[in-house]
């Protein structure tokens, strides 16, 4: 594809890049002074709520308007026929930037516009004539390119390509400048889309995943607050990397929380048997509980009787039981059922009371009689109060009661894996989910009005469906790889996982292009795939650069030292990914160096450094059941060049690539 920018002499060019330096300076000033008006607005009395809240939305507001020196005000512009002749055109940032008029300097990319900057193309120029692309250095504009829409003529962009092959240094960065038109349709699916994306390594998943979050809270401002957005990533070391994303954006309020952090209702002291583990994950333990709650209800014995005075008022055994037999009708969560027979049982008092005296009791008094003693002890016979807790322990205690309820679900070999050693069992992470499953049959969670979840392969049944409860009236975005799944439980099929997830309609889309790993590397990573027991298409690479490198020694320490000091003569980060006890091995000699991390093998999902360097992969594939998956993963962080260290032999797809 030829480059950009062919024809225009250098004068010409100094004088747009000067008009453009101009636009950029005004922008600056508007902005300035929409931030010193936002700052001056004063309060206009008002009680101290509104108040609090006008501060709260002013001190947000003065946030989003900040002027981050090194984040462009706007990245593109895009040119088209303007409706009386000629040409107008729109620039395209991160915010709206509007002069004193109201005219809109600058666009915010989530704007319905803006959707012809990363859509346009020579086959579809949706009217767009030219699409341009700023280059900065340090805040400073620098340069541009062209893209004219009309020539008929693919163009490349070089300004695109060094976003991509930048260097990585610290946390994720937005992608708002670069996005591609398939991530983009991802990017402004409409709030009531729930969408998986199923997308090989470094194809944009959390990057896209991020950007929806921020255009749904942009586009539909209103409707989110109330709810919110949730953000579910796999562990804290992620967590961390991509936490900036949003706010860079000028979403601070969107709750971003780890899978552990999601269910956390319990403390985690104890830890389980890979197999019990993997029972306490499996879908058949949410009817069991099913069972276990709805088990406590009971047939009301005998009559209520209230006194009020001198009067005697009775509900008779079979109001109450019709009370608790229509209440389970509904459907209702536990908790919410056990106040709705309470409802029921003072509402026919209340009736009894008409009946004789013709007037109706005071609702202070029937607020009373509900909290009575004598009606909360018939409901606590018939609807008792639970605790997920000890409904847990009861169940890993009570053999008895465990058997009775499993009926045909587990074998007795399986149910016998719940039964705790001790009489106060050690809770464990799986047994977190387990509460929150309770819980959510206990009451109704909050919701959220979009939920993304992130590394969505590794959720059990039991953790899919712990977001499905936070998402039941809202949707959701599922970004995963079949292909890294690690988990006992990993999905095969996302049509199972979304069914999980309470969206069994929901679309999966599938990203096959990758803007992290360059091609050399992928299709190393690549030849693992017939082994990794999943149906995914292979991953592209959009980078033709990147070096593979793989030394085999007897030294495995000395040599992984060498490889890291051969990757600190590059630019960027450097990543040493191993397993623990590898970690342990070669930690001690490896340069120190603040660019240098040592990274488990078990933590590196979804991060990504600039040379990655693999420590023995034939310990990473033997350390756990999915090895081989966790390989792949481990191959696929590398952003330009990958080392790999060996002493051991290599699995023998990568000794045939390797050649
Ligand atoms: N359109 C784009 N323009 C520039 N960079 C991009 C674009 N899309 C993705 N990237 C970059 O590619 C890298 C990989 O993106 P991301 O981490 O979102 O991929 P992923 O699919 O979640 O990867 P993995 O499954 O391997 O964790 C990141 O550095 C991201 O910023």
């Amino acid at each position: 594809m030829p480059a950009v920018n062919t024809t225009t002499t250098d004068t010409a060019l100094d004088a747009e890049l000067g008009a453009e330096r101009d636009h950029l300076a005004a922008s600056h000033v508007a902005l300035a002074r929409m931030r010193d008006r936002t700052s001056g607005l004063v309060d206009a009395g008002g009680n101290a709520y509104s108040s609090e809240a006008l501060g709260k939305a002013r001190a947000l507001r003065l946030k989003d308007l900040a002027d981050l020196p090194d984040v462009p005000l706007f990245f593109g512009r895009i040119d088209f026929p303007a409706e009386h002749g000629g040409l107008e055109h729109w620039h395209v940032g991160r915010r709206h930037v509007v002069d004193e008029t109201g005219e809109p300097l600058v666009l915010d990319w989530r704007a319905p516009v803006s959707r012809l900057f990363y859509q346009a193309s020579v086959r579809e120029p949706m009217d767009v004539t030219m699409r341009r692309r700023f280059g900065f250095a340090g805040g400073h504009l620098t340069s541009f390119e062209d893209e004219n829409l009309a020539s008929g003529v693919e163009t490349s962009s070089a300004i695109l390509a060094a976003e991509i092959e930048r260097p990585r240094v610290g946390p994720m960065r937005d992608i708002v400048a670069t996005i591609q038109p398939e991530q983009d349709d991802l990017v402004r699916a409409g709030l009531a889309d729930s969408v998986c994306v199923q997308g090989a390594p470094g194809t944009g998943k959390t990057a896209v995943g991020l950007h929806r979050a921020a255009y749904l809270l942009y586009t539909h401002r209103d409707r989110l607050k109330r709810n919110g957005v949730l953000v579910v990533g796999p562990n804290t070391a992620f967590m961390s990397y991509i936490d900036q994303v949003l706010p860079t954006l000028g979403e601070v309020d969107v709750t971003q929380v780890t899978v552990a952090e999601l269910v956390e209702g319990l403390v985690v002291k104890g830890t389980d048997a890979p197999e019990a583990e993997v029972l306490k994950h499996d879908e058949r333990m949410a009817e069991l509980l099913r069972r276990a709650v709805w088990s406590h209800l009971a047939r009301p014995e005998g009559t209520l009787t209230v006194t009020d005075g001198g009067w005697r008022h009775r509900v008779g055994e079979e109001d109450l039981t019709r009370a608790v037999d229509d209440t389970r009708r509904e459907g209702l969560p536990y908790h919410v059922g056990r106040e709705r027979v309470r409802a029921l049982i003072v509402a026919a008092v209340q009736r009894s009371i008409e009946r004789r005296t013709g007037e109706s009791p005071a609702e202070g008094w029937l607020r009373k009689l509900g909290r009575a003693k004598s009606v909360t002890g018939v409901l606590d016979a018939v609807w008792p109060p639970l605790d997920p807790k000890k409904l847990l322990t009861r169940l890993f205690t009570d053999a008895d009661w465990r058997e009775g309820l499993n009926r045909d679900l587990f074998t007795g070999d399986e149910l016998a894996l719940l039964a705790s050693k001790t009489k106060t069992p050690r809770f464990t992470t799986a047994d977190a989910v387990l509460a929150d499953e309770i819980a959510g049959l206990l009451e109704r969670p909050a919701g959220f009005g979009h939920v993304v979840v992130d590394e969505a392969q590794d959720l059990s049944a039991m953790q899919c469906r712990a977001i499905a409860r936070r998402s039941a009236h809202g949707s959701i975005t599922v970004l995963g790889d079949l292909a890294q799944g690690t988990s006992p439980w990993a999905a095969r099929d996302w049509a199972v996982s979304m069914a999980h997830m309470g969206k069994p309609d929901g679309r999966v889309v599938a990203l096959t292009t990758g803007f992290r790993v360059p091609e050399s590397i992928i299709e190393l990573a690549n030849r693992l795939l017939p082994d990794l027991g999943v149906d995914v298409p292979e991953a592209k690479s959009l980078r033709r650069d990147g070096l593979l490198d793989v030394r085999e020694t007897g030294e495995l320490a000395a040599e992984t030292a060498a490889a890291v000091a051969d990757a600190l003569k590059y630019e960027g980060s450097v990543g040493v990914i191993a397993t623990r006890d590898v970690l342990d091995a070669v930690g001690e000699v490896l340069p120190a160096d603040e660019r240098v991390t040592l990274m488990p093998a078990d933590l590196a999902k979804g991060l990504e450094y600039d040379h990655v360097i693999v420590a023995e992969p034939a310990t990473i594939v033997a350390a756990e059941a999915r090895g081989m998956n966790r390989l792949y993963v481990v191959l696929t962080r590398a952003v330009s060049r990958l080392t790999i260290v060996h002493a051991e032999p290599l699995p023998p797809a990568l000794v045939t690539a390797s050649r």
